[in-house]
């Protein structure tokens, strides 16, 4: 279980670039729950994935996962529990080793790396029938180097590799925006069937109205810093794209109310 209790993150505080990014956030994740998380641009989205990674560290609050406050803990001890996969399809792999390189690295993550890690004959056998789940006729390449693969296919990789070790948490940050429709489509379809048959806890970062929509049990949505909306069970599943961009459009309006309103005080008081 992740469970996020009360976090708040400021940047340059004191400053006047000062953003409070995170606002008194709390957020508790069971066992074996998918949840997409939403939001306008810069509502906190991926600080409070680099919260719960542990890539910055919170002001105040507490995160707990498996059991053990991981507040303080460094990102490389967090690794051990966390899967993730970015964004940008070069980042998690080493684009010079082959296929199978990566994949006997990702299966020891935590452990002592050294050249104690060259494959004998049965983990490779191991590692390709994983490989060959992802259906994408990869168990046939392991040797060459990953650098020379698509993205879709990359970020297939990379999305087994975070994967490889059942972590406590999966984390995915907009994994397919910068992959092309038909990729996108296939790396989801993959998340979808890999999160449900290992019943992975999967918190998922996604700017794709359709993906929020049909994929995950609970959907949250971030408006500046804080947890705006939070549908689970019943209203998850009958949320559609249209009801989506129908509470963006209220929070567009709700902000533009505001900066009427601030517009309106700074010209009658400054
Ligand atoms: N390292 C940083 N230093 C200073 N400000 C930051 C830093 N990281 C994020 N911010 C600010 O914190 C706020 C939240 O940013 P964040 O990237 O978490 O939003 P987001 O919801 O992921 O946005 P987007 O959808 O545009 O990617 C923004 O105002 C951003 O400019």
């Amino acid at each position: 279980m992740l469970n996020i209790k009360d976090i708040s993150k400021t940047f340059n505080p004191g400053t006047p670039d000062e953003v409070q990014a995170i606002k008194h956030v709390s957020l508790a994740v069971p066992d074996g729950a998918f949840v997409v998380v939403i939001g306008t641009n810069g509502s906190g989205k991926s600080t409070l994935q680099q919260l719960i990674a542990g890539a910055c560290v919170p002001d105040s609050g507490r995160i707990e996962l498996a059991g053990e406050d991981i507040t303080r803990w460094g990102e490389h001890r967090r690794a051990a529990l966390i899967g993730r996969v970015f964004q940008n399809p070069f980042s998690g792999t080493a684009p010079t080793l082959s296929i199978i390189e990566n994949m006997a690295l990702a299966a020891r993550r935590g452990q002592r790396r050294g050249l104690g890690w060259l494959l004998s004959g049965a983990v490779r056998r191991r590692l390709r029938d994983r490989v060959a789940e992802l259906g994408m006729g990869l168990e046939d390449r392991l040797d060459n180097a990953i650098g020379s693969l698509s993205g879709g296919q990359r970020q297939a990789l990379t999305l087994l590799m975070a994967v490889l070790q059942r972590p406590s948490l999966l984390l995915l940050d907009e994994h397919t925006a910068a992959l092309d429709p038909k990729a996108s489509d296939q790396v989801i379809r993959l998340t979808r069937d890999i999160v449900a048959r290992e019943k992975l806890t999967t918190v998922m970062v996604t700017h794709s109205m359709h993906q929020a929509a049909h994929l995950g049990d609970r959907l949250i949505m971030m408006v500046n810093g804080e947890i705006r909306q939070d549908l689970a069970d019943e209203r998850k599943r009958r949320v559609n794209v249209e009801d989506l961009l129908a509470l963006f459009e209220q929070v567009r309006r709700a902000d533009r109310l505001d900066a009427s309103a601030a517009e309106l005080l700074r010209s009658r008081y400054v």
